[in-house]
């Protein structure tokens, strides 16, 4: 069987397909200005960011929390600190929508990322007209020069990037790219498992002190925080265990660690 990845791109490119044909919906009041950039405010912070995703379902994990108000609980997670806010937009394997992200747009003032898997600029004119500030590109899932075009394009836009990789190969692509922001899946989409040690392992390859470098999937605990930043990450990406909680708030800015405890 093809892994999820694998699939989740067979079923994208079908959509973008009807995106094409049908037009797609247009957010007209949409504002990004005046929003700061993620990259800005996480270099130099003395404290771990956290971007905090709203996140129905997964693959993985099967239905979260499906009943959630993304504005509800994104200005709650704007309350407690977060540096920024992932909304899931893939609706297939996910169950988010563009709306989502759009009414979040609303409500909060803080950069929005549009998480979704990108394979056409059509993707990134709706997420940036729906009010998206920062966008990602999957290393995994584009081939180089697509990759490429794509990373420029947004920047062109004037939207921040979040390359993610999760092996030393995309860890290389990323930094000849010249990504500023790279994030490090810890959980491997062909096998779900998810370890920090991918942190660990990849952050070493950055020598680079403009490189923002977020650790993203599977943080639950400080101490998982504790070693993200030891690693040297600027940041972490949280979905699951804040649409989870009853305290969504306090754990929230429980993570938000000095960058040198624990050291
Ligand atoms: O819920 P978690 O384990 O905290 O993970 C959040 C985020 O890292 C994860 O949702 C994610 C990371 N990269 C992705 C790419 C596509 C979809 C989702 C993701």
């Amino acid at each position: 069987m093809a892994d999820i990845l694998q699939r989740i791109i067979e079923k994208k490119a079908e959509e973008i397909k009807c995106l094409e044909k049908s037009g797609y919906k247009r957010y007209e009041n949409a504002n990004i200005r005046g929003v700061n950039k993620l990259y800005d405010s996480l270099l130099g912070a003395e404290k771990l960011g956290v971007i905090a995703e709203i996140k129905r379902a997964s693959p993985s994990k099967g239905d979260i929390r499906t009943e959630v108000d993304p504005p509800v609980q994104a200005k709650e997670y704007e309350r407690a600190g977060a540096a920024a806010i992932s909304v899931l937009t893939d609706t297939h394997f996910f169950k988010g929508k563009m709306e989502d992200l759009a009414r979040v747009r609303e409500e909060v003032s803080i950069p929005i990322l549009c998480k979704d898997f990108i394979l056409d600029p059509i993707q990134i004119d709706r997420a940036r007209d729906a009010g998206a500030n920062i966008i990602l590109l999957i290393v995994a899932a584009l081939e180089r020069p697509l990759l490429r075009s794509l990373f420029h394009y947004a920047e062109n836009k004037g939207l921040e990037v979040l390359v993610e990789v999760h092996d030393e190969e995309e860890m290389k692509t990323a930094l000849d790219l010249g990504a500023k922001i790279i994030g490090i899946n810890n959980r491997n989409l062909k096998t779900f498992e998810v370890s920090l040690d991918v942190t660990e392992r990849l952050a070493g390859m950055i020598h680079n002190e403009e490189v923002v470098l977020i650790s993203e999937s599977g943080i639950r605990h400080v101490e998982d925080c504790i070693r993200a930043a030891k690693a040297g990450a600027h940041g972490v990406l949280v979905g699951e265990t804040l649409m989870r909680s009853d305290d969504t708030g306090r754990v929230l800015s429980s993570l938000q660690i000095k960058k040198g405890d624990g050291r």
